[in-house]
């Protein structure tokens, strides 16, 4: 064990963030029958915990737990809840560096960037603590005098969170906190790789004052907990994060006991930067759209369609500004890219412009790599790359960008630079995706809706729509009793 990650562990264990059991009810559990798992540091390929390795009996007393909690958790006020939720943002934010550093451990991103998700994940905590507090009914005008027509939203009931490696902190906080916030409980199993953020996480939640049962956290087997979740009747909502074939899983798993579902699925995001753009905000935009999180994030650029008459001059800016890219380990001083895996290979006939190696570094790390005259057919335009691969293609016309953007299952987010606004507003619209980002290549952020169409998924997350997903309406329809009973006689 290195240096450097056996005082970060030290410092984490000796702030209690450092838990490696499930929590159920309140209580931090190890698996039934005692089975284990370890978390690797993917940068070294070191243990850095064992942690409960927990499967459906736990799972189905986590969902009861949850379930005895939703009873009292839904009728508290909106403001008590907000507090709760406002706690445990104050708590995130307190323990920013800790849980930075637990990020960059068992996810590989560097530092930075890891520290970077702990601001963007105790976001989504704050603002729906915030709009805990505006969920709102409606009257609809009746059609008859003596008749009353309202609408109350109710939370939908227990929750079940499942939750990718990328992102072990902001995809369970966006989860998590419109779901606590309109007064659902739930039960998240995290990803197996990175199973202690998302442990820490609850601590802290518990540290909050959020009552026990309310946040529950089960990891191990991901069938047995799925099949756990999605089977159980009390379970009325299933979140999901992750991959495309697994959420199809769910989504036919959900449809025997009828479960609200949304996904957020993955993405094949292309990049289009056409002649008009500005050549430095064209490349900033598609390197950081590209090499977030090492490309791996679902809304990563994974195709980068340059018109042809800037295309010779983006390929060689884009590549000087790739080259410059650090690949290292998360905590070394100025890493900017952390490789963990690369799903796809380089296809035939694409010219290798930069990169095309396991770098030397060795384990889990990959050269930032561009690559020219790649083709629509091929695998790495087909396929989500989730890697540090930038495929370049080239294009005539609008019309062929927007067809050539549109000819996936994916449909997640998309980027598109150019100075003419009448083309923004005409891309835009013919995109078929679910957020657009123009001469940007940054776009998440909590106060705006997050989700796909087609493939990518269903709903949304973050923003006042995050909240629709864990509400049902109750439509309330009252009659003037007195005035029934003068029929009656
Ligand atoms: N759209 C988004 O917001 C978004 C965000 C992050 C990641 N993603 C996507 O996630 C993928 C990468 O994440 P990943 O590799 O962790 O995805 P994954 O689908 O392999 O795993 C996601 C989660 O599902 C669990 N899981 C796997 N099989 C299961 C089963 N049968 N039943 C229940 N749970 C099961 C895993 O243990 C993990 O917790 C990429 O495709 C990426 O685009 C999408
Ligand atoms: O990986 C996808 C989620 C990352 C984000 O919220 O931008």
């Amino acid at each position: 064990m290195s240096v450097g990650m056996k005082s970060v562990t030290d410092r984490l264990r000796d702030s209690g963030l450092l838990r490696t059991q499930g929590l159920i009810g309140g209580k931090w559990i190890d698996a039934y029958d005692g089975k284990t798992l370890e978390v690797h540091n993917p940068a070294t390929g070191e243990v850095i915990a064992n942690v409960s390795c927990m499967g459906g009996k736990e799972t189905k007393d986590a969902i009861s737990s949850a379930f005895d909690a939703f009873n009292s958790w839904s009728k508290l006020t909106a403001a008590e809840r907000s507090k709760g939720l406002r706690k445990w943002y104050d708590l995130l934010m307190a323990h920013k560096e800790e849980l930075g550093q637990l990020i960059t451990l068992e996810q590989g991103k560097p530092l930075k960037e890891a520290v970077g998700e702990v601001d963007y994940g105790a976001k989504f905590i704050e603002f729906y603590a915030e709009e805990a507090k505006r969920v709102y009914g409606e009257i609809i005008p009746a059609t008859l005098p003596d008749r009353r027509l309202f609408v109350l939203k109710q939370p939908v009931g227990v929750a079940g969170a499942i939750t990718p490696w990328n992102f072990p902190l902001a995809m369970i906080t966006r989860k998590v906190g419109p779901a606590l916030a309109c007064g659902c409980t739930v039960v998240v199993k995290p990803s197996e790789f990175t199973p202690l953020t998302a442990l820490a996480a609850a601590e802290l939640a518990l540290q909050a004052g959020i009552p026990p049962g309310v946040v529950n956290v089960v990891m191990g087997n991901a069938p047995d907990i799925g099949d756990a979740l999605l089977t159980s009747p009390q379970v009325r909502k299933i979140t999901f994060t992750g991959s495309t074939a697994v959420g199809k899983k769910l989504m036919a798993g959900a449809a025997g006991t009828v479960k609200k579902v949304s996904l957020e699925l993955g993405g094949n995001a292309p990049c289009i930067v056409f002649d008009d753009a500005d050549l430095n905000v064209a490349v900033n935009g598609a390197l950081a759209a590209k090499f977030r999180n090492s490309g791996q994030t679902c809304v990563c650029a994974n195709r980068v369609l340059v018109q042809e008459g800037i295309y010779e001059k983006f390929a060689d800016a884009f590549s000087k500004a790739v080259k410059n890219l650090k690949v290292g380990d998360g905590f070394g001083e100025g890493v900017v890219q952390v490789e963990t895996f690369v799903e796809d290979a380089v296809s035939k006939g694409a010219k290798v412009l930069l990169g095309g190696r396991r770098h030397s570094l060795g384990m889990t790390f990959y050269e930032p790599t561009v690559l020219s005259n790649v083709k629509s057919e091929m695998l790495v335009s087909r396929e989500e790359v989730f890697g540090p691969v930038a495929p370049l293609l080239c294009f005539k016309t609008e019309e062929e960008a927007i067809h050539m953007a549109n000819d996936t299952n994916a449909g997640l987010a998309a980027y598109i630079f150019t100075n003419n606004l009448q083309r923004t507003w005409r891309v835009s619209e013919a995109l078929e995706y679910g957020l657009v980002g123009v001469n940007e290549g940054l776009i998440s952020t909590e106060v705006a809706p997050f989700g796909g169409v087609k493939q990518s998924g269903l709903g949304r997350e973050g923003s006042k729509y995050g909240m629709d997903e864990f509400l049902e309406e109750l439509h309330l329809f009252i009659t003037d009793a007195t005035n029934l009973n003068d029929l009656l006689l």
